[in-house]
């Protein structure tokens, strides 16, 4: 069997000024986002702009998950995997999720006005200057996506249904230092992509169309850009969303902001026309976002991750 650890997820830069549709860079780097995504579904989005935020924003991390528990416990949420988790019952890997995250005011009221009474400026401005950088490169990335396959007039549709999720994770040190420790299950993510930044410690392996699982190792100034289910299911499977893992390994906490675009409930995700002839029929019944989490969660707490829209939408 081919050891697959040596492979490295294709890197795309997307730090040039110039990148705006239409222009050279854009054409080359729209070709290298859909070759990534067909052949692994995710890759690494170069953005020197963040380097400038990351020392704040692990810095924000750590202020967020040093917090005493019953705090922490404040997030709160009704929606499936929404405020404050600790997945484990043993703060081994502890999130907090909040919805319409680009909104600036809904960091202060989900997070920051609840934490910290008082007000935290810092806090605000790193996870807000974080989460706008965070979007800008998800429409950059789904605009290409949909140029792509020759469905762009969709663009402000999808824009105008995002619901842009943020969640921040703490893994814990393992107990057992020298001994891999499962941070996160296999899983597939469900939106339609999602946008992955994570301190110094590396953990988060994919596996490949041939089975293998890939360590990832993204530099510092990068992201990990990776398609969900929506995604695929909205382009009538012509992508599909990748089975991830996170594996820790030594005694450093590892944080990780994951920043989903996912669709908003009352949206019926609807597989455009122009994706479906005599050649390609129809995968995919249009589908509630919010709805397919429900049932997916259900199930999830079960502990069955293999849920997907597959099962709960084909035609
Ligand atoms: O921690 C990571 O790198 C990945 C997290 C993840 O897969 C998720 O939250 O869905
Ligand atoms: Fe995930």
């Amino acid at each position: 069997m081919r050891s697959e650890s040596g492979v490295r997820l294709p890197v795309i830069d997307f730090s040039k000024q110039e990148l705006k549709p239409g222009s050279p860079d854009w054409d080359l780097a729209k070709v290298q986002v859909r070759e990534a995504l067909e052949e692994y579904g995710c890759f690494e989005a170069l953005f020197d702009k963040v380097s400038e935020l990351r020392e704040a924003v692990f810095g924000a991390m750590e202020e967020l998950f040093d917090l005493p528990l019953p705090t922490k416990q404040l997030c709160i949420s009704d929606k499936p995997f929404g405020g404050y988790h600790d997945a484990t019952a043993k703060l081994l890997r502890e999130s907090m999720m909040i919805d319409e995250a680009h909104i600036a005011g809904n960091i202060d009221q989900g997070l920051t006005n609840i934490f910290w009474p008082q007000g935290n400026i810092s806090f605000s401005k790193t996870i807000v200057s974080f989460t706008q950088l965070a979007a800008g490169l998800e429409k950059t990335v789904r605009r290409m996506v949909l140029e792509s396959f020759g469905v762009e007039k969709y663009t402000d549709e999808l824009n105008d249904a995002t619901n842009y999720t943020l969640r921040a994770i703490k893994y814990g040190r393992p107990p057992t230092g020298s001994q891999p420790t499962v941070g996160a299950d296999a899983h597939t993510d469900k939106g339609m992509l999602t946008v992955l930044y994570q301190n110094e410690v590396n953990g988060l392996e994919i596996r490949t169309k041939d089975g293998q699982w890939i360590k990832i190792k993204p530099s510092p100034n990068s992201f990990v850009i990776m398609a969900g289910e929506s995604l695929g299911a909205w382009l009538n499977g012509r992508l599909s969303a990748p089975y991830h893992r996170v594996v820790t390994k030594g005694n450093k906490v590892r944080y990780c902001i994951a920043f989903f675009a996912n669709p908003r409930g009352g949206y019926r995700v609807k597989v455009p026309e122009e994706l479906v002839d005599d050649k390609n029929g129809l995968l995919f019944k249009p589908f509630d976002y919010e709805e397919y989490l429900q049932y997916y969660s259900v199930r999830a707490a079960r502990g069955d991750y293999t849920t997907d829209l597959k099962a709960y939408c084909n035609v």
